[in-house]
């Protein structure tokens, strides 16, 4: 942990919160601290879509959603801002045109981060980068459990014979072996597949899954016992895709399935994973071109939030 007293945003009491530049929360910009523990980073990068493009504007978007928290989260009794020192260290640099490059510059510049934080939060950007940064977060812990939430289950081979796209991140981390597939989930699945086939090839890789329909029949606390009881104490990246989200819910997407989670489970679903051992986390797929009154950017600013605050508990 660091030793200096960490630095937190800036007081809304003092300057008005939709004034100056946004930084997740108005936190620090990494260089404006010596030391920091968890970095907010974001990848405006959407070039693995399989539908809408946009996504490539979430992280601004969602900084500027932003702006409104406020410093401590009575849901999980925790200041995380105060406790430790979290930072918002802008943007990687992905190449719009050479995804291939874009996905090299990811791996090396979450891995550099990695080096000076203990842990990151990623705002994507496209599902794509998930691989990337499952890359850089096995050089560090070696194969980590996977929590997927997802109306997707993002395990499919190829699309148009390309093996790297937004609905294959988790296929082709499988296959590297960065993942501990005797403790991954996916959460939230729902909506139509290509064939019953897809779930096969899931299963066969080694996923579970806890449904959409589960979470809403069974309830939070079910899915929270299945999930728990699977992740253990392993080291946990969790992945959400804000598409997770009913679209009512967050319609600023590229891949929207109806039947989704409400924000309120899905803030409920982190809040009860909050003691485990979470490595890194990305909220991605905010497209702002279908939002509405930032509707899915206060979500998924909230979402990044509850992920801060659990990790906070434990660096
Ligand atoms: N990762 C997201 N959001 N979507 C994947 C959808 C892939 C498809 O078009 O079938
Ligand atoms: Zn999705
Ligand atoms: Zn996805």
């Amino acid at each position: 942990m660091s030793a200096h007293t960490p630095q937190g945003p800036v007081d809304a009491s003092k300057t008005p919160r939709y004034a100056g530049l946004a930084t997740f929360a108005k936190l620090p910009r990494i260089e404006d601290v010596p030391e920091a523990d968890i970095a907010i980073v974001g990848v405006p990068f959407d070039t693995g879509v399989s539908y809408r493009p946009g996504a490539r504007f979430g992280p601004n978007h969602v900084r500027d959603a932003s702006r409104l928290l406020r410093p401590y989260n009575p849901a999980q009794d925790v200041s995380p801002f105060a406790s430790v020192q979290v930072v918002d260290a802008g943007d990687i640099v992905a190449n719009p045109f050479n995804l291939d490059e874009a996905v090299q510059q990811v791996d090396d510049a979450a891995t550099e981060l990695g080096e000076q934080v203990d842990k990151i939060v990623t705002i994507g950007g496209d599902h794509t980068i998930a691989l990337p940064l499952l890359r850089a977060i096995n050089k560090k812990h070696g194969p980590v459990a996977v929590l997927h939430f997802d109306a997707h289950l993002d395990t499919w081979d190829t699309y148009f014979g390309a093996p790297t796209t937004h609905g294959t991140p988790f296929r082709r981390a499988s296959e590297e072996g960065l993942i501990d597939l005797t403790a991954s989930m996916h959460g939230g699945t729902r909506g139509p597949l290509y064939g019953k086939g897809d779930l096969d090839d899931d299963a066969k890789l080694g996923f579970q899954i806890v449904t959409s329909e589960f979470i809403e029949e069974e309830g939070v606390p079910a899915a929270l016992r299945r999930i728990r009881d699977r992740v253990g104490d392993k080291p946990l990246y969790i992945s959400i895709d804000i598409d997770v989200l009913d679209p009512a819910h967050a319609p600023g997407t590229g891949t929207p399935e109806a039947g989704g989670l409400t924000s309120r489970e899905m803030l409920r679903l982190i809040r009860g994973l909050a003691d485990l051992h979470i490595v890194g986390a990305d909220v991605v797929e905010v497209a702002p071109a279908y939002d509405h009154a930032q509707i899915t950017a206060v979500a998924a600013s909230h979402v990044v939030y509850e992920l801060v605050s659990a990790m906070a508990a434990r660096v």
